[in-house]
């Protein structure tokens, strides 16, 4: 299918924004009802050719290239593995990157340091500290270090607070939301007056997305670890966003025929096929959900490349609110 998808950047309120993509992909599955793949790996490709010519145009007319500085301390393989691959993304467009790698034995004032050294750097726009930190650490202090002018993970309270409220807006919005939201947007997917449900309420994925949902207007319940029956609220809901990090927990019985399933989670489980011993499963089984769900993102190939897209978006809109570019 030929299609063109135009980026616009999307900060909080992009009800509006026309939806430029019908996505024609289908799963099979042998001739039962089948839902459309929302295909997250393709829209990020396409944002990241949109960001690449607008860091050019930028770096062009104003000469400032966007910087992301990543901080990670520790060695956990997953959060190494995130981080080349944040790292390699900000290449693809253009973008600088810069990174940090304490040892996991740091003490919150190091980590505190580097912070402020990026938050006085003027080749730095955004600031990534990768969670989790160590156990020792108190993540609210270091989040809390991170200038809000550079906050491109929009994980700094005041971000989060004006997130959470009317009339007000963030400087950033949290990646991973943000790229379920677009994800719906350039798939068409009514929000206003729909019934959503947020499996998760995290800091970071969780109760973002449901304040991003209930800003579109949906009406928005939030289901967690002490919800009864969560599959009696799930099975009213128009569009479900999971984030749990429990491999196939929500069923296909769960869903509403015709829904829509952004599922977030990113769950190892043992695959003796796969060349790693593990494949990468999401909350929802995928299968079942195709059978009864309108459209569904897969795991992998969904949210998570939206993710790292929404970041180097948010990297260039720092630069140019820095910059006082467009
Ligand atoms: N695709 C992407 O880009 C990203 C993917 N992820 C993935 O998303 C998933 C969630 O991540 P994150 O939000 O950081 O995880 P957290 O562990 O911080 O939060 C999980 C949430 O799920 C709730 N929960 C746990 N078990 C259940 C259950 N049985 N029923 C209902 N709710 C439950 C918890 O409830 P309670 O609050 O009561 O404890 C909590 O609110 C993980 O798989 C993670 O790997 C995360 C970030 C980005
Ligand atoms: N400060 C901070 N910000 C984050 O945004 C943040 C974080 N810490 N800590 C960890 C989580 C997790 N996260 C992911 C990003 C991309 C993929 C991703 O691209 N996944 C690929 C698969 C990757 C693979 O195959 O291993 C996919 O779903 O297709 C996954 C997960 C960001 N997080």
């Amino acid at each position: 299918m030929s299609s063109s998808l135009v980026f616009t950047d999307s900060s909080t309120s992009t009800a509006s924004q026309p939806s430029l993509f019908i996505p024609q992909t289908t799963h099979k599955s042998g001739g039962e009802a089948c839902a459309k793949v929302i295909d997250g790996k393709m829209v990020a490709k396409q944002i990241r050719d949109e960001i690449a010519a607008e860091v050019l145009k930028m770096k062009e007319a104003v000469g400032v290239v966007p910087g992301l500085a990543v901080i990670l301390v520790g060695d956990r393989k997953d959060s190494a593995t995130y981080v080349r691959n944040k790292k390699k993304a900000c290449e693809s467009v253009g973008i600088n990157s810069f990174e940090v790698r304490l040892p996991e034995d740091s003490t919150e004032q190091e980590v505190i340091k580097f912070i402020s050294e990026f938050n006085n750097d003027p080749s730095v726009h955004g600031i990534l500290v990768q969670l989790p930190l160590p156990s020792h650490m108190d993540e609210q202090n270091v989040l809390n270090a991170v200038d809000i002018v550079k906050d491109v993970d929009g994980f700094h309270p005041l971000n989060i607070g004006r997130l959470a409220m009317r009339g007000r807006d963030p400087l950033f919005v949290p990646c991973t939301p943000k790229g379920c939201i677009e994800l719906l947007h350039r798939y068409a997917v009514e929000i206003k007056g729909k019934r959503a449900v947020v499996i998760g309420r995290s800091n970071i994925v969780g109760m973002p997305a449901a304040l991003l949902l209930q800003r579109e207007d949906a009406t928005v319940s939030i289901v967690h670890s002490r919800t009864k029956n969560p599959e009696e609220i799930v099975k009213h809901a128009d569009i479900i966003i999971s984030a749990v990090g429990q491999p196939n927990m929500v069923r296909g019985s769960w869903l509403k025929p015709g829904a829509v399933v952004i599922d977030v989670g990113i769950n190892p489980v043992e695959d003796a096929k796969s060349p790693r011993g593990y494949k990468l499963v999401g909350d929802v089984c995928y299968e079942e959900a195709c059978k009864v769900a309108s459209a569904v993102t897969p795991v992998p190939g969904g949210v998570g490349p939206m993710t790292i897209a929404m970041l180097l978006s948010n990297t260039l809109s720092s630069a140019k609110r820095i910059h006082n570019f467009q």
